[in-house]
């Protein structure tokens, strides 16, 4: 079974991309996603205990919670120390449950896969970028997000030409949907050939 790890820096298309594999029937996991899950679960009492405030009818509010961390990267490291573990142990039953149903290939969907060094962990990294105007444009467009916050997520990622350089695939995304099924099609092609080679 490959392990691929799909990263890319805020708003270049992660996710987007990560919906073209599973349409194509490829397990996927996200770290994102994961989090959205124990933020109402089990991760909320511990956060409650290290922001308080933060958590509002037993879910962990993320605005509140960006205020506590987005520029203080103390309170980031804190949180991060929380949420990592409890983000690795939920990827890690997803895997062996793929491994069990015989899965050739599985996709773990995770932002901060080099910051973190989970690139380590994978066997093949694909990284999702586009062009750094289409992206500003993409992510100031979202709701409630500010100049602000953009800088302070985009600091500590990794840059994306570095991301590029130490990926085994790259998709990019600043053309149209077609475009990019195109190439979602290509990468799946190479990995599953090469997943037969042994
Ligand atoms: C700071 C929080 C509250 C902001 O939530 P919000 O819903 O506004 O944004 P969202 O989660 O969609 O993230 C927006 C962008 O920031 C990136 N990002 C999220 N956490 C971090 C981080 N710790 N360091 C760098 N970038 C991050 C995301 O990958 C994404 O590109 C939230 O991201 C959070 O709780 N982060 C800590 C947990 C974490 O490290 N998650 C990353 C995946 S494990
Ligand atoms: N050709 C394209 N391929 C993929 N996404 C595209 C394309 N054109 C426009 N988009 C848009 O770009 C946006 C990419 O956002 P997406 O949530 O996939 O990025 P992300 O990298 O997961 O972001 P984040 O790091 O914040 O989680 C989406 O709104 C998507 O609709």
């Amino acid at each position: 079974m490959i392990l691929l790890g799909l990263t890319g820096s805020i708003g270049m298309g992660k996710t987007t991309i990560g919906g073209m594999f599973a349409d194509r029937g490829v397990p996927l996991i996200s770290a994102d996603e994961i989090v959205h899950k124990i933020y109402a679960g089990r991760a909320a009492p511990l956060i409650e205990a290290a922001f308080p405030g933060s958590v509002i009818d037993g879910v962990v509010d993320r605005d509140v919670l960006s205020r506590f961390v987005l520029g203080n990267e103390d309170a980031m490291k804190r949180l991060e120390a929380i949420v990592h573990p409890l983000v690795h142990e939920e990827r890690e039953k997803f895997v062996e449950s793929a491994r069990r149903d015989g899965a050739r290939l599985v996709i773990l969907d995770i932002p901060l896969l080099f910051e973190t060094g989970g690139d380590a962990s994978v066997d093949r990294v694909l990284v999702v970028t586009c062009d750094e105007a289409i992206q500003r444009e993409r992510v100031l467009a979202r709701p409630g997000m500010t100049e602000e916050k953009f800088e302070a997520i985009k600091s500590r990622q990794t840059p994306d030409a570095e991301k590029r350089r130490r990926a085994d695939y790259v998709i990019d995304t600043s053309g149209t949907f077609a475009d990019s099924e195109e190439q979602v099609d290509q990468v799946l092609a190479q990995l599953l050939a090469e997943g037969t080679d042994g």
